[in-house]
């Protein structure tokens, strides 16, 4: 069997202080305890991320998507469960359990995130190399020539002219903003993508450019990525693999066209159809 490169085993993400009937598996309303009113957003979930693969994570609005992703990039802290790493002592080390300054280490040498928001990702004052040296310099580059030869080559991957490497990205347009925030992550090699919504809100044609662009850096750069999105054009396009969520719990999960073509539940056919 092939190792992952990113495994996490029951996750869950609590908001609120819980109940006996909850705790016990009692029936939620949706995600949430209809006695405490705790919300599960992510509820004892298992995923594995392969080399090489995109991984795509869909389902409607409030399924625990982003939640997910933030907890995997240390947004926040879970509230149980257990994630590993292949390139983090030999996948032999609980990732949740570490210290600020591992989480850091892993941030800056093993994972990238690239959040819907721009803002999040990027500093939009700082030049866009400047955007990605800081990146470089959290990893402790410290040669200039080095780092500068590194920034042209990210700007170059996603087709960002060096004549604007220092313009701040709030001069750019949406597209351009998120393909800043790909070659930051981008900046220190990592092992893991982490896309959330990342064309979500973009025109139609820009979403296609940098839905392209990713399918490329999947190649280039050998990376792994988990890619979220409630569309499932996006997912039909990029992801090898495909999860489904539904009130922060996974329901089918399978090779993207098994599930596109012959979806098994009913919540996943009824995405499937207001598709087509
Ligand atoms: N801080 C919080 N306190 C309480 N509930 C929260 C908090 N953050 C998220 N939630 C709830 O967790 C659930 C999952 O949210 P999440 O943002 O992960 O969903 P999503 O699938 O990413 O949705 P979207 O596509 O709209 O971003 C939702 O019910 C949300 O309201």
């Amino acid at each position: 069997m092939e190792t992952p490169v990113l495994s996490i085993d029951h996750l869950t993400v609590r908001y609120g202080k819980t109940c006996e009937y909850c705790r016990n598996g009692g029936k939620l309303d949706k995600n949430t305890c209809p006695h405490c009113k705790t919300v599960w957003a992510c509820n004892d979930v298992n995923v594995n991320l392969y080399e090489g693969e995109i991984l795509g994570i869909v389902g409607e609005s409030g399924s625990g998507k982003s939640t997910l992703m933030k907890s995997l990039y240390f947004d926040f802290d879970i509230t149980e469960g257990k994630g590993y790493l292949r390139d983090f002592h030999d996948g032999k080390e609980d990732i949740f359990s570490q210290s600020l300054q591992q989480k850091k280490y892993i941030k800056n040498h093993i994972m990238g995130m690239v959040y819907q928001n721009p803002m999040l990702g990027l500093r939009m004052d700082y030049s866009s190399a400047g955007n990605i040296a800081e990146k470089l310099i959290a990893a402790g580059q410290r040669n200039y020539a080095g780092m500068n030869d590194r920034v042209a080559e990210l700007l170059d991957a996603v087709e960002i002219l060096q004549t604007r490497k220092k313009e701040p990205p709030k001069n750019f347009s949406g597209g351009m903003q998120q393909r800043v925030q790909i070659s930051k992550a981008l900046a220190n090699n990592p092992a893991i993508l982490l896309l959330d919504e990342v064309t979500t809100g973009l025109d139609l044609s820009v979403q296609v450019k940098v839905l392209e662009l990713i399918r490329e850096i999947r190649q280039k750069f050998n990376v792994s990525i988990m890619l979220v999105s409630h569309d499932l054009a996006v997912i039909r396009m990029l992801a090898d693999r495909t999860i489904v969520m539904l009130d922060g719990k996974i329901i089918e999960q399978g090779l993207t066209d098994q599930i596109l073509d012959d979806p098994q539940m009913p919540y996943t056919q009824q995405l499937v159809h207001s598709l087509l």
